[in-house]
């Protein structure tokens, strides 16, 4: 019998769709080179290519017997330039160019800009960044629905690319009614969890899990990306709310002093672990990659110290989506995470006492949580057994970063999917009222354990008032 193989590494790699990966071997390929989660971003394609998109991830997930949840990332109150000539202007330094709400194609010149309020953003003297900071702009003139620029900082500008204005207070809400169309797509299209772009408060989170939850899909993610200073200033209130987190470095880098991004990085993540939430670290990690098949030695550096800083996630966006070289940068990403996860084992204890201490003490999934750390320290254990409803004492456990798998075990597609986003997690799909037999069956039965395996589970036995994990066994496979 071929034993099941799981990946080398259990930080989990999130890859972003585009015409570089969305063909069947392409997309094979991500998934046998380790992607645990692919993302749509609905900022580009169209919903038919989604779709088609999806409908390949599903099929080849399943012929491959892995496991993948699929993201849907909204566009969001993100104002972006449209159409360009050839798909990109070369923009240089000192020149002049109009960027216009006027319904035109895009070149030296001139440049549409897809909102059609952008004019009484901006004002003369207004630093205007495009294509997340790399062009930098300042506004000369206004005049109607044309803005007059000089570049200040130029470069190539490629179709669709973002323009932020950090200055400018943007009087809407951060889901906007396109936003909710979309929702309404990827809920018929059975993804599994939603990206929320410039979430700025809670009530952002919460108007969308409400429809979520009348649209009878409450089980979907809500992933709230951290990407503008009111994110950050709310954060812990996001947080609680959300099912996830993604640190969106991309607008987040220009919307906030750059050189803060990597200190608030480390105090996001934490609190996410704390919490018992997943957290995605994403933007240009190793996005020379895109052009290069080597990426530079800041970018491995990254990955690790995002992979050190206790992300769950790693995210590729055009490294993957329109990139010379996508598999390549995921299997990068796979060996940065193998060699250094196995490096933080020996201070990942002393994180534990540290989350124990400032997160739920007290409640008895976390006297669990800290048994099991207990037990991982002193026995030889295979894996963690987790059956779980929501996927929450998997969660909790993940957070520990042990080096053993986490399985976890449910009846709900969707909530086995959902661990995907989890360090350390495998998820199963077992039929309602399955049990302890039925789980270690499964796992002989894959090839994952051996007779005199040591194997953890956790249970949740209906005592007196204690609902939910409240024990655990450990012991030996027969
Ligand atoms: N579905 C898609 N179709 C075409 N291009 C895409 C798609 N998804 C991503 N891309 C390309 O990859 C780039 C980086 O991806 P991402 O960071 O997700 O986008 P952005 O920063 O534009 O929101 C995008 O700017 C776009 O050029
Ligand atoms: C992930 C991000 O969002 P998007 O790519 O959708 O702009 C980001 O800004 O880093
Ligand atoms: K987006
Ligand atoms: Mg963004």
């Amino acid at each position: 019998m071929i034993a099941m193989r799981l990946p080398d590494h259990k930080t989990k790699i999130v890859a972003t769709i585009g015409p570089a990966t969305s063909s069947r071997n392409m997309i094979k390929k991500l998934i046998e080179n380790g992607v645990s989660v692919v993302r749509l971003n609905f900022s580009h394609g169209s919903f038919e290519e989604h779709a088609k998109v999806i409908e390949k991830v599903r099929d080849i997930s399943q012929k491959l017997d892995r496991r993948v949840a699929i993201l849907a990332d909204l566009p969001g109150l993100k104002i972006r330039v449209g159409e360009i000539k050839g798909g990109y202007v070369e923009l240089k330094r000192g020149e002049k160019v109009v960027l216009t709400t006027r319904d035109v194609v895009g070149d030296e010149t001139t440049i549409p800009v897809e909102y059609k309020d952008f004019p009484r953003l901006v004002s003369k003297g207004d630093v205007i960044y495009l294509s997340d900071g790399y062009i930098v702009l300042r506004v000369e003139e206004v005049r109607g629905q044309d803005v007059e620029a000089v570049v200040v900082s130029g470069g190539k500008l490629f179709s669709r690319k973002g323009i932020n204005i950090p200055k400018a207070y943007l009087p809407v809400e951060a889901v906007t009614p396109r936003d909710m169309e979309i929702i309404k797509f990827a809920i018929e299209q059975g993804v599994d969890a939603i990206g929320l772009s410039f979430v700025g408060s809670v009530y952002d989170v919460l108007k969308v899990k409400s429809f979520l939850e009348k649209n009878d899909a409450e089980d979907v993610f809500v992933i709230s990306k951290i990407e503008r200073p009111d994110a950050v200033r709310n954060f812990d209130e996001i947080l609680k709310a959300s099912d996830g987190i993604m640190i969106a470095r991309g607008d987040l880098g220009v919307e906030m002093p750059i050189e803060r991004l990597p200190i608030l990085q480390k105090e996001l993540i934490r609190k996410a672990n704390t919490e018992g939430k997943p957290v995605i670290t994403a933007t240009q990690m190793l996005v020379s990659m895109t052009a290069e098949k080597v990426p530079t030695r800041a970018e491995v550096t990254d990955v690790a110290n995002a992979i050190l800083d206790g992300t769950d996630a790693v995210m590729l966006s055009e490294e993957t989506a329109i990139g010379k070289f996508p598999i390549d940068a995921v299997k990068m990403m796979a060996k940065i995470a193998k060699v250094t996860e196995e490096y933080r084992e020996s201070f990942g204890m002393s994180r534990l006492r540290e989350l124990v201490e400032d997160g739920t003490r007290g409640t008895i999934k976390e006297a669990i949580a800290r048994s099991i750390i207990d037990a991982l320290c002193t026995l030889n254990i295979k894996y963690i057994l987790t059956p779980t409803r929501t996927g929450r004492t998997a969660r909790l456990i993940s957070r520990f970063k042990p080096k053993q798998w986490i399985f976890g075990f449910s009846t709900n597609e969707r909530v086995c999917n959902n661990l995907m986003f989890s360090y350390g997690v495998y998820a199963f799909c077992l039929e309602e009222g399955f049990d302890e037999r039925d789980i270690i069956r499964l796992i002989k039965g894959l090839g994952l354990v051996e007779s005199d395996d040591i194997v953890l589970m956790t249970e949740g036995k209906p005592i007196e008032k204690t609902m939910g994990t409240n024990s655990i066994k450990i012991f030996q496979i027969a």
